[in-house]
């Protein structure tokens, strides 16, 4: 067991507005969590922090050991998996399937002139066969629907052996076949040994695939709760975060929520 990322007490403002409000919170390697909580909450907020994309104004963050403002944050970036529809954005459209996944491992998107090893190519098919994606490693990345373009982002995230995951809405707009198709692939990568520390934010409780072991739920920038997921994802809790008389269910796993 190792700490993948630790904060304590970390704030962030921007103009004026305290968008994180003292947030302490610590993820294990052999964790894998979910962040919940209403619009406008701070969870990609949180994930910047986690993603060493920004500083917190206050309080310390340590992700994989090192302490944001103390270490080179481009030595730190590539030890850490992301996938986000705003990093996908930057993929161009005419992009080819495994190079999508190839530039990962050298932190950026569109070939150019980068001279692959044998060995990247055959752990970029490894990956794009483990999302179920090999049939389409020539196709171009614009041309995939969103539930294949998402698999992709999260085969180019996992690409690098990260040794912290981070997903921002990986099931966002999927349709339901596409989303149990991804859940049923993240619930398999995060049940085996060789995954890493995961963090993926999500606004339904649907989304959280099995497996999953931890749960934060974030409302006007602070921790509502945190911990174990049975301990968290509970009606009195998820009322409290959104507002709302909530009733939840959790049936093999998996979880469905309803206002009553
Ligand atoms: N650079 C910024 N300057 C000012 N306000 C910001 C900035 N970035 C984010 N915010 C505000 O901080 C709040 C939290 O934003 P954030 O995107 O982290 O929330 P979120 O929980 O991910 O929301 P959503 O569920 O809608 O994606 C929002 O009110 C947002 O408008």
């Amino acid at each position: 067991m190792a700490s993948v990322l630790e904060l304590s007490d970390v704030s962030v403002v921007r103009d004026g507005n305290t968008i994180l409000d003292s947030v302490s919170w610590a993820v294990d390697s052999e964790e894998r969590w979910v962040i919940l909580g209403p619009n406008g909450a701070g969870k990609t907020t949180l994930l910047s922090i986690a993603s060493a994309s920004i500083h917190p104004s206050s309080g310390v963050a340590r992700v994989l050991d090192d302490t944001l403002g103390k270490v080179d944050v481009f030595e730190l970036r590539p030890r850490i998996g992301f996938a986000s529809t705003a990093l996908a954005r930057r993929v161009p459209a005419s992009e080819r399937v495994l190079d999508v996944v190839l530039t990962a491992a050298y932190s950026v998107t569109g070939r150019w002139n980068e001279q692959y090893d044998d060995i990247d190519t055959r752990r970029a098919r490894r990956v794009l066969a483990e999302w179920k994606l090999d049939h389409l490693e020539g196709r171009r990345f614009g041309s995939l629907s969103d539930g294949e373009q998402k698999r992709v982002q999260i085969a180019r995230a996992v690409m690098t052996d990260p040794e912290l995951l981070l997903l921002d809405e990986p099931a966002a707009s999927l349709d339901l076949g596409a989303r149990e198709e991804l859940l049923q692939l993240l619930g398999g990568y995060a049940s085996s040994d060789q995954a890493p520390g995961i963090v993926m934010v999500t606004h339904h409780v649907e989304e959280i695939p099995r497996a999953f072991t931890h749960a934060l739920l974030l409302k006007n920038g602070r921790v509502q709760a945190s911990g174990p997921l049975g301990e968290v994802i509970t009606d009195d809790h998820l009322s409290e975060t959104f507002d709302m008389r909530i009733s939840v269910e959790q049936h093999e796993g998996r979880f469905a929520a309803r206002a009553v």
